[in-house]
This record gives structure tokens, sequence and C-alpha cells, in this order.
């Protein structure tokens, strides 16, 4: 595969005021199906990413982001599917986090993360979420 064959992903790390974490369910039928993720979605052609960011989260979450701060940038290959998901903490936002495209959804404390089954790519967002509330561990 080509490396333009790489689908570039917008994904937020949103928290909130008791330090849990958001996040829903994958549709069934789709890539990575059943699993846990961190919302967000494609980087449209010619998109800034933290466009895209602001823009899936307002489309999956109703909230409009007002600040973020890139967390980490992972390549991961899937056997079907190369993925690279420029994943963003966000700092500030607006309005009152919903999922509206019927996907189940949770607010989780972070030790509580360990339980979810994600995608194999999301292993290194959750160790730096750690990271970030454990620090020296
Ligand atoms: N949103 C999201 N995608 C993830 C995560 N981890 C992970 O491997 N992915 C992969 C799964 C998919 O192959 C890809 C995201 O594609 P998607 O289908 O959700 O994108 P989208 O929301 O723009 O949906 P679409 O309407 O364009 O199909 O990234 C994650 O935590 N969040
Ligand atoms: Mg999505």
């Amino acid at each position: 595969m080509a490396s333009s064959d790489r689908i570039h992903v917008a994904v937020g790390v949103i928290e909130n005021a008791d330090g849990h974490i958001f996040i829903s369910r994958r549709h069934q039928h789709l890539h990575q199906g059943d699993k846990w993720e961190f919302p967000g979605g494609k980087v449209e052609q010619g998109e800034e990413v933290y466009r895209a960011l602001c823009r899936e989260l307002l489309e999956e979450c109703n909230i409009e982001v007002q600040d973020a701060t890139p967390l980490t940038v992972i390549h991961h290959d899937y056997a079907d599917k190369r993925v690279l998901l420029d994943v963003w903490r966000v700092t500030r936002f607006s309005g009152q986090v919903q999922q509206r495209e019927g996907q189940e959804w949770r607010w989780v404390s972070v030790p509580e993360l360990g339980a979810y089954r994600f995608p194999e790519a999301n292993q290194d967002i959750i160790d730096k979420i750690q990271d970030l509330n454990f620090p020296g561990f």
C-alpha cells in the first residue's frame, strides 16, 4: 500500500470536571466494530487536523472545542487498514457532551479505562492518559 492509503484520523480525549474520560462504542458493522473508542473521525482532503477535530467533536459529541493540545501521534497497521491517529487532549470546550450518533457511551475514570476493549492502536493513548494522571508510575 502507498503511504497515501493511510487513513488520517483526528481523535479527541475529553475529560469532565471529575477527571473522567468520554468513550463510546463503535458500531458493530464498522472497522474495529464493537470496540470502544475516543470520539473522532477522518480528516478530509485539504482540511487542517485541528479543524477536523473540532468538526468531528461537534458532529459526534455536540461540543465546541475551544482549546486542545496534541497528546500523541500513532501510526498503526491493522491487517485491513493503515491509520494515522492524531490524538488531542481537549482542554477547553463549550456545550454538554452528548453522543449524537446512537453509539453507546460512558464517562470512565482513568484506572477504569484499562478494563475496556479498544482497537489495538489505542494502547499508546491509554498509556499517555495514565502518564498524565499518575506521572512517575
Ligand atoms: N474515532 C476513532 N477511530 C479510531 C480509534 N482507534 C482506532 O484505531 N481508530 C480507527 C478506526 C477507523 O479505522 C478509523 C476512524 O474511522 P471512522 O470510520 O470512525 O471515521 P469517521 O468517524 O470519519 O467515519 P466515516 O463516517 O467517515 O466513516 O480510525 C479511536 O479511538 N477513535
Ligand atoms: Mg468517528
